[in-house]
């Protein structure tokens, strides 16, 4: 499975995430958007929640978009492909720690792989990060359930139990 990011270059390159990606190898970064290949699109505005039914419509594709929070709005994401939004599961770094949703791209990077059930390329793109292996821990339930899902209904279903426990 490949990783593609869209870099947008509006966040603070030295905490830059897929930056990071980019210098380890472990992810290729565009900046135009007509170079992102189709694949699955990692949005957090998309209708549908990402589950191990998109594998294939995403033809082994991972696509994040890399920019701030402050200009991640909907009409950014432009590429193309299956647009999913990811469920609920909780950020592992600093700057977001135990936020649910507020991923950053490495984090949803290795999220989706982990939903696809690919846990090595997960553990691998999170490997660079001091806090990368914290992500797996604090999610570990949540993305070993959200694996064994077959579609998007079922995920939606699973996230209920973490809504409803951070209510
Ligand atoms: C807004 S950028 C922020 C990146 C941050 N500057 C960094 O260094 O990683 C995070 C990207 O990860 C993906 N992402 C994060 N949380 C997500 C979610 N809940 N659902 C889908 N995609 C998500 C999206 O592609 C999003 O644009």
């Amino acid at each position: 499975m490949e990783c593609h990011v869209y870099y947008e270059g509006d966040d603070d390159p030295e905490k830059c995430t897929a930056r990071r990606l980019e210098k380890f190898d472990k992810a290729i970064l565009h900046r135009s958007m007509g170079q992102v290949p189709y694949g699955v699109v990692l949005n957090p505005h998309a209708e549908q929640a990402l589950s191990p039914a998109d594998l294939e419509e995403g033809l082994g594709t991972l696509v994040a978009l890399d920019c701030s929070w402050e200009s991640a709005e909907e009409a950014s994401f432009q590429m193309r492909g299956v647009h999913r939004a990811l469920p609920f599961l909780v950020a592992a770094n600093p700057i977001n720690y135990g936020r649910p949703f507020r991923l950053t791209t490495v984090e949803a990077l290795a999220a989706a792989a982990c939903i696809f059930d690919e846990e090595e390329l997960a553990e691998d793109l999170l490997e660079p990060f001091r806090w990368g292996e914290t992500f797996l821990t604090l999610n570990e339930e949540p993305l070993r359930r959200y694996s064994e899902c077959t579609d998007s209904s079922e995920i939606v279903a699973v996230q209920e139990d973490y809504l409803a426990d951070e209510e």
